[in-house]
């Protein structure tokens, strides 16, 4: 069995030198300066036990497959579509990403789609380098057959992925996994948009009790930070990498690489669209979203906005 990751960023890159590590077959997809570093020099992997430098197969683009090969699909979620569009639509699509909208954009192409719900606190700065800051083990991923199920295929991956440097776990349930991540990921854009200031945390709790209500009023089940917290709370603390570059979650990543787009669309945005279906208003998460983008398009760096002026407009939203 192959696995080809696209997309080799924080969560593909170390999933891939992990998978790697523990002997398999791996080709990362990456594009541009990262793809050239990672063909010249190989992927340095920085944790907080060790660097390495792993020569990983490398392509900056769809290649030849054969029957086995596994896609596990670790781009933003914006990019899903032009992602998958290059790749035989017969092999097995496993979403590694955030949001919950990635699995349902594959299998209108893909017959066998897996969702995977990664917590893997990791970073991608530099071409060529990815820190992962997980001790001991860099991440926990829950993964299973999409919309829900366990298959064979499924328990391979978690058996694969706990080779070397992480937790996997077949679950029946992985869409749960993933709205309760979902709800985490909701603070993205506050620490994208205002940096790691004290008082951001009670910005990030107005958007997930919004999100809470609008999942429960549309009936949908999401695991508890209880649940996640006894599941990786053991496995995977956060350790920043001594020396390292520490910067924030995924969504400040894109703004410090200035990449020009964001994941709020699909994170704080998933919560705006089902909140419109189920007649539930989400002020919170729609500013969020609205300024997060904005801060992507005009390629502002992370913490450009202050608490207050956040706050203000969000409470100006609730008022109108
Ligand atoms: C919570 C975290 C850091 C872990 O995977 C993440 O999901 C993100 O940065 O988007």
């Amino acid at each position: 069995m192959r696995y080809i990751v696209i997309g080799a960023g924080a969560v593909g890159g170390t999933i891939g030198a992990r998978l790697f590590q523990g002997g398999h077959d791996v080709l990362l997809i990456a594009r541009g300066a990262h793809h050239d570093a990672l063909r010249r020099d190989g992927l340095r992997l920085i944790t907080p036990e060790s660097t390495e430098i792993l020569a990983i197969p490398t392509a900056d683009g769809p290649v030849p497959t054969r029957d086995g090969d596994v896609l596990i699909l670790a781009t933003k979620s914006q990019d899903t579509i032009a992602a998958l569009g290059p790749w035989p639509t017969g092999l097995p699509v496993v979403c590694a990403q955030n949001g919950v909208a990635n699995e349902r954009m594959a299998l209108r192409r893909f017959e066998h789609v897996y969702g995977m719900c990664v917590w893997l606190p990791a970073e991608h700065l530099q071409p060529g380098v990815v820190t992962a800051n997980g001790h001991p083990y860099s991440g926990m991923l829950h993964v299973g057959r999409y919309p829900q199920g366990v298959d064979e295929l499924a328990e391979q991956i978690a058996t694969d992925l706990g080779k070397r440097g992480l937790v996997g776990r077949a679950v029946p349930d992985v869409m749960r996994w993933k709205h309760g991540k979902l709800i985490g990921n909701l603070g993205n854009a506050v620490e994208a948009l205002l940096g790691r200031v004290d008082g951001i945390i009670e910005v990030v709790t107005r958007a997930r009790v919004e999100a809470m209500t609008v999942l429960d009023t549309a009936g949908i089940a999401y695991s508890t930070s209880e649940e996640e917290a006894e599941g990786r709370g053991r496995r995977v603390d956060v350790r920043p990498v001594e020396g390292a570059q520490r910067g924030g979650g995924s969504s400040w990543q894109s703004l410090a690489r200035g990449s020009g787009s964001i994941e709020a669309d699909y994170l704080n945005g998933e919560i705006v669209l089902l909140g419109r279906l189920h007649g539930v208003p989400t002020p919170v998460n729609e500013v969020l979203r609205r300024e997060a983008d904005r801060a992507a398009r005009e390629k502002l760096p992370p913490g450009s906005m202050r608490l207050e002026t956040l706050r203000a407009l969000i409470d100006e939203r609730c008022a109108s």
